[in-house]
């Protein structure tokens, strides 16, 4: 043979699994990315195309759900731990298993006036912000005379592990999505606000306060928000703002609908109470709109995405 095998491993790379843990009405969330990596005796599927040895990759990703279902996720390392004995002790032509993860992190959205019933002491006790995620973003134009000053921010990422539904859309013959009483809701906030400051220099609007004070008023619409619709969030937040704020006319979103699945877990014969999910990147819903203050011009351009 003028050629052999090197080194070699397989598995299902990025498992994208989140598990909700509900004590009472304080959810926590563990959000993993989990690749899976075997190798062992796998001469043969190389060199003949033999199975005899492979347990498929779509396996291994089924494992990753179905472990975070039986055994938790305590903490990634624990749980790839769980992963890599399981199958290296399982599989007799599996001698080594690598298991990756990463992990990303999530904070509760705090709130400060306690003025819902969604609310508790300081903290929304469903609803998350990712950490360390987002980037602010400003867009200053001046022709001489007048300003324009659009602020926002993108990737904030936030979830709400429950209040959220969608029922009752139109069901035509490709339509396949079941109804939903309790989802998970969760976007990449894109936001664009525009200033109503255009000349009087000596009264510009405290731009520092005013950027935390509408990220503040955005985050707690969405916490605070029962959801029926991304749609209806969405201008739940920018009303919110508008409201809030009188130095800002107007808003435009874009929220993309990370859609979370549950995965079904009954061919391993457990049951998936609203616990462990995957989090699919793509193809996602896509939810645009621009929220005005009544009587003023949209001047935020449709695709701000450059901006
Ligand atoms: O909040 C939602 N809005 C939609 O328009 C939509 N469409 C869909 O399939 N899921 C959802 N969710």
């Amino acid at each position: 043979m003028p050629t052999i095998l090197g080194q070699n491993q397989y598995g299902k790379a990025e498992n994208r699994v989140v598990k909700i843990t509900r004590d009472g009405d304080t959810h926590h969330i563990k959000d993993l990315n989990v690749s899976v990596a075997l190798s062992g005796d796998m001469d043969d599927v190389h060199y003949s195309g033999s199975n005899a040895n492979v347990l498929p990759t779509d396996t291994t990703k089924n494992t990753v759900f179905a472990f975070a279902k039986e055994h938790g996720i305590e903490s990634a390392e624990q749980f790839g731990i769980h992963l890599a004995r399981h199958f290296v002790s399982s599989q007799e032509p599996i001698h080594r298993a690598r298991i990756r993860i990463e992990e990303y992190a999530w904070e509760r959205i705090a709130t400060s006036e306690g003025n819902s019933k969604f609310i508790g002491a300081d903290e929304v006790k469903h609803s998350f912000a990712r950490k360390g995620m987002e980037t602010r973003v400003s867009q200053i134009t001046y022709d001489g005379e007048n300003w324009e000053v659009i602020s926002g921010l993108k990737d904030l990422t936030v979830m709400n592990s429950t209040n959220s539904e969608f029922w009752g859309y139109v069901k035509d013959k490709y339509t396949t999505l079941k109804e939903a009483y309790d989802r998970i809701l969760a976007t990449d906030v894109s936001a664009r606000w525009r200033y109503n400051w255009t000349s009087d220099e000596q009264h510009m609007p405290n731009w520092e306060k005013s950027y935390e004070q509408a990220r503040k008023h955005m985050l707690h619409a969405f916490a605070e928000t029962y959801s029926l619709s991304l749609q209806q969030t969405l201008y739940q937040m920018g009303s919110r703002i508008i409201n809030s704020r009188s130095e800002i006319d107007e808003i435009r979103f874009s929220l993309p609908n990370n859609h979370h699945f549950l995965v079904d877990l009954e061919p391993f014969g457990l049951k998936n109470d609203n616990e462990v999910y995957f989090a699919a990147d793509r193809p996602y819903g896509l939810i645009e709109a621009t929220v005005l203050r009544d009587g003023v011009e949209p001047k935020i351009p449709v695709d701000m995405t450059n901006l």
